[in-house]
């Protein structure tokens, strides 16, 4: 273990200092690209101006004879663009693969100063961040480059879940963590073939009437990812760090996709993976607290004055802690309306109402 004294030293002579605060931007959605993909390639300039985070991935879902074309790719269109406020990252191939090394080689050396976040696969425990972390040091160095990146794992290893809270706080250089649901299903030896969300025989049942066991008896669709989802939001709080739902894999179904994001928002992620177009829209809604929802929040901050005591709102008891709830919406609200007019007005006309 590192001595605390020297967490936030560079881990290799010229690298830059690590941050001490991960930088809160709005990341919403971070929207999957297959960089090697022509067609998709050509859509990034559009994209870039709806999306959060634009991740060009280059592990799972790309051909194991595209892996070249892929980093290649991502090379030449960070290169080319100007993506402003969005940020870049991508997702490299899982540490025990045969392209790793050079994908870290070639990203850090020809666009590290492009790129935001390095996006790690089925990491296990701390030592896979560890690994990553002095590399990273040695690439930035030999690179001259002045911003640290920073690293976001995914949660999708029985052992990644059993070693969560460590895998949190390996490195400062940790920026957050997703749901990797499929991956993390087939090391659970889980007997769900979907990539994210429920499923119909995972349920509970009302008791039943009498001796009948079959009638009337309602049954209830429970979420599969429940306590992975609350326990990742708990490793990530705790190191000051933000959780993320991953995929949500049937594209067609963007109700379920839309609830699925629901929950992980009302838990505290604060964002989800797009893996088509039509997700962004719904990552986007879903992530932005309700106009509703804002002016509440504003209203019991103003009703509420220095933060302590009890009041009634609406019939509601409000206190100390009820207020630090809302600050959190408040504040997300306020971060995401710095950047977007239409958001600003929404939540400004909601609370003028609110407030009367
Ligand atoms: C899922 C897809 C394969 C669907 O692609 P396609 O069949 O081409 O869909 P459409 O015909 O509806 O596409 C319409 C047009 O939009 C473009 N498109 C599609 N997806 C994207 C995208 N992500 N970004 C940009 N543009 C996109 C198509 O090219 C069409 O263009 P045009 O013909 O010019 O109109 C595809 O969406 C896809 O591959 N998505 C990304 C998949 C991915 O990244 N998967 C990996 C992440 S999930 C994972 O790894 C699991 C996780 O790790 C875990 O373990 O849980
Ligand atoms: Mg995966």
């Amino acid at each position: 273990m590192r001595s605390p004294k020297d967490f936030f030293a560079p881990l290799a002579l010229g690298a830059p200092a690590p941050v001490r605060e991960i930088p809160v931007t709005p990341s919403r959605m971070i929207h999957f690209f297959d960089p090697g993909n022509e067609k998709m390639a050509a859509k990034v300039p559009d994209l870039a101006k709806k999306v959060d985070v634009l991740l060009g991935n280059l592990e799972d879902a790309v051909r194991a004879d595209r892996k070249e074309a892929a980093r290649a790719g991502l090379v030449a269109i960070a290169k080319a663009n100007d993506f402003g406020k969005t940020q870049l990252w991508t997702r490299v191939n899982s540490l025990d693969s045969p392209w790793v090394l050079d994908d870290l080689i070639t990203l850090v050396t020809e666009i590290g100063d492009k790129l935001d976040v390095i996006m790690v696969p089925k990491v296990e425990g701390a030592q896979d961040i560890h690994y990553v972390d002095r590399l990273l040091a040695q690439l930035e160095a030999r690179a001259g480059l002045t911003k640290p990146l920073l690293v976001h794992a995914i949660l999708e290893t029985a052992s990644g879940v059993a070693n969560v809270e460590e895998i949190a706080g390996a490195s400062p250089r940790m920026q957050g963590i997703s749901l990797g649901p499929a991956d993390l299903a087939a090391s659970r030896r889980m007997k769900t073939t979907r990539v994210g969300g429920g499923h119909p025989g995972y349920l509970v049942r009302t008791d039943p009437v009498g001796d009948d066991l079959t009638a009337g008896r309602t049954t209830y669709q429970q979420d599969l990812w429940h306590y992975t989802v609350a326990r990742m939001v708990d490793a990530c709080a705790m190191h000051g760090i933000l959780p993320y739902y991953g995929p949500f894999g049937d594209i067609r179904d963007v109700v379920a996709c839309e609830d699925q994001f629901r929950n992980a928002f009302l838990l505290g992620c604060v964002g989800a993976w797009s893996l088509h177009p039509v997700q962004i829209g719904i990552a986007k809604k879903v992530f932005s607290p309700s106009p509703s929802d804002v002016a509440w929040a504003r209203r019991v901050i103003a009703e509420m004055g220095d933060g302590t005591g009890a009041v009634m709102i609406d019939g509601k008891m409000q206190d100390d802690a009820s207020v630090k709830q809302c600050r959190v919406v408040a504040e997300l609200a306020d971060a995401l309306a710095a950047d977007d007019p239409e958001l600003a007005a929404a939540y400004d006309a909601a609370t003028k109402e609110a407030l009367g």
